[in-house]
Formats: structure tokens, C-alpha cells, sequence
């Protein structure tokens, strides 16, 4: 009966523990400082945007969260630890550059590079990674071009295959580096309606670096703003704002709404 009551006591602290945790970080890449001060906790299930600038370090932060580079000052948790290499409970899909057209390689067969370094990868020709394979490839709606050369897909259909190959683990927390960029409006809308589908079914917490809100601002929970060294957290209402901005940017910026679009104005965004 006490081990029965650990459990359950275990299973609600592991629930109420933050997905991502980061106190006081600054980072440093070479003799350069990227951010000075950063203090955000994403919880289970959230929905966020990262937007900032060119350079401003939204990759970098990232690259955090994977443990590919280490904070100078500062704690970093995920899911309570701090970041490691090759953390399972992570699905990444790295900025995107369209594929060369004469790629013979099959959707399919990309989609399944993900498992590398996975129990499940090559030399498990099992069943058992064929099905988490087309699990995802279903999930991002990508069986009917599975069998297609990759190289000929669209940047969209593409992209889909990253998002599969990012969920082949199970991940609690996806990071999505810039998925909407070379997107026309409609294929992009497609990808965010996918991953906010995404997000609610599995309650995954999701990171998207994106470098226009607009498509985003109906389904995000937060937005982490990028700028001048520094970020910021909070819903869009809170941080699409001038005053919110022109604190963070440490010059004058307007928000400015129309046509129910967001444009963010006088600095360089
Ligand atoms: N190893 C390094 N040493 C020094 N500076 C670096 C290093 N790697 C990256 N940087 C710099 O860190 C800054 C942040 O880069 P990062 O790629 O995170 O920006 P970003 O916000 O993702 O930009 P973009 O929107 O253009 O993709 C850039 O100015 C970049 O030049």
C-alpha cells in the first residue's frame, strides 16, 4: 500500500514538474554574449513561438534545451534534469533546406533515419519499427507520399517528414526550428494547424521558431520574444505590445494592428 502511495506521489511530482525550466542563463558563444538573463519555465502541453530578429538567438536556445551547448551562468532543467545529448523525451526538426530534386531516397526511409541511434534503428528491421514509422507518417498525414522519392516532394510535404521524424520517439518536448519558412501562406497554415493538432492529442509541449506571429496567434498558449540580448515570455497579448517590445529591444517599437494581422514596427524584426 506505501509503495502504491510513492507511486502515485511520484507519478503527480513527475506530472508537475516543468518541461523546461531555466534560471538566471546567460550564454556565450565564443567571446561573444547571446543572452544575458533568461528566467522561463514551459509547462506540459504548451503551444509556444519563439520570434526574435535574425542572430538574435532563437536557434541557440534551442541548441540549449538539446545539451549541444552549455549555459556560462545558470541552470537549465528539462523535465527536472539538466539537457543531454540524444534525450528521447525531445523531438527536433532542425531548420529546413529544400532536398536536392535527384534524391532517390523514399519519404519513408528519411522519416526512419530518425530512429538512428534508437534501440529501434537499423539492424531492427522488426515490425516494431516499421509500425512507429507509419504511426508518424499517419500523423502528419504523409502516407500517401511515403513511398515517393524525397526529392521530389514539396517543401511542405518535406517538412511533414521532419515533424514525423521528430515524433518517432515519443517525445514530451518538440522543437521545431523555423518549419514555416519557404512556406506559401496556405501550405504554412497547413503545417501550424498540424502541429497545434499535434500538440492537443499528445499534450507535448512544443517550441516553434517562426519569424512572423501572424499564422501563429490563434493557437499559441505563450510567445518567447528573442531581442537584444534578452527574452521574455508571457501570452501574445502580453508580449505584442509596444511597450513590452520597446523594453525588450531597448529602443522605440510600435505594434501595430491591421486587417487582423500584428505588424511590429522601428526595430529590426
Ligand atoms: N560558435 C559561435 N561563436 C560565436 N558566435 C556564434 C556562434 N554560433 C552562433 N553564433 C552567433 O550567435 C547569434 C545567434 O545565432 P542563432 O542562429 O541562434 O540566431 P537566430 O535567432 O536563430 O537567427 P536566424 O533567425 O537568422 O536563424 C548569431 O549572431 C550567430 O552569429
Amino acid at each position: 500500500m506505501k509503495q502504491v502511495k510513492n507511486n502515485v506521489k511520484n507519478a503527480i511530482v513527475e506530472r508537475e514538474t516543468p518541461i523546461i525550466s531555466l534560471e538566471n542563463v546567460r550564454i556565450r558563444l565564443g567571446n561573444r554574449t547571446i543572452q544575458e538573463n533568461i528566467n522561463l519555465t514551459v509547462n506540459e502541453g504548451e503551444f509556444i513561438a519563439i520570434l526574435g530578429p535574425n542572430g538574435a538567438g532563437k536557434s541557440t536556445l534551442l541548441k540549449l534545451l538539446l545539451g549541444l551547448i552549455k549555459p556560462s551562468v545558470g541552470t537549465v532543467h528539462i523535465m527536472g534534469r539538466p539537457p543531454r545529448r540524444g534525450n528521447t523525451d525531445i523531438g527536433y526538426a532542425p531548420q529546413h533546406r529544400v532536398l536536392e530534386a535527384d534524391l532517390a531516397l523514399r519519404a519513408r526511409d528519411v522519416v526512419g533515419f530518425g530512429l538512428d541511434g534508437h534501440r529501434w534503428g537499423p539492424g531492427w528491421p522488426s515490425r516494431k519499427r516499421n509500425a512507429i514509422i507509419e504511426k508518424a507518417l499517419q500523423e502528419v498525414d504523409a502516407l500517401h507520399f511515403a513511398n515517393a522519392p524525397v526529392g521530389q516532394l514539396s517543401g511542405g510535404e518535406q517538412q511533414r517528414l521532419l515533424i514525423a521524424q521528430a515524433l518517432l520517439t515519443n517525445p514530451r518536448l518538440l522543437l521545431l526550428d523555423e518549419p514555416l519558412s519557404n512556406l506559401d501562406i496556405t501550405r504554412g497554415q497547413e503545417i501550424v494547424t498540424l502541429v497545434n493538432n499535434l500538440c492537443r492529442a499528445r499534450n507535448v509541449a512544443v517550441l516553434l521558431v517562426a519569424h512572423d506571429i501572424n499564422p501563429l496567434l490563434n493557437v499559441v498558449d505563450k510567445v518567447i520574444y528573442v531581442a537584444n540580448k534578452n527574452c521574455t515570455i508571457g501570452t501574445p497579448e502580453e508580449v505584442i505590445t509596444s511597450e513590452t517590445l520597446t523594453r525588450l529591444y531597448g529602443s522605440p517599437v510600435e505594434v501595430v494592428k491591421a486587417l487582423g494581422r500584428v505588424f511590429v514596427v522601428g526595430a529590426e524584426t
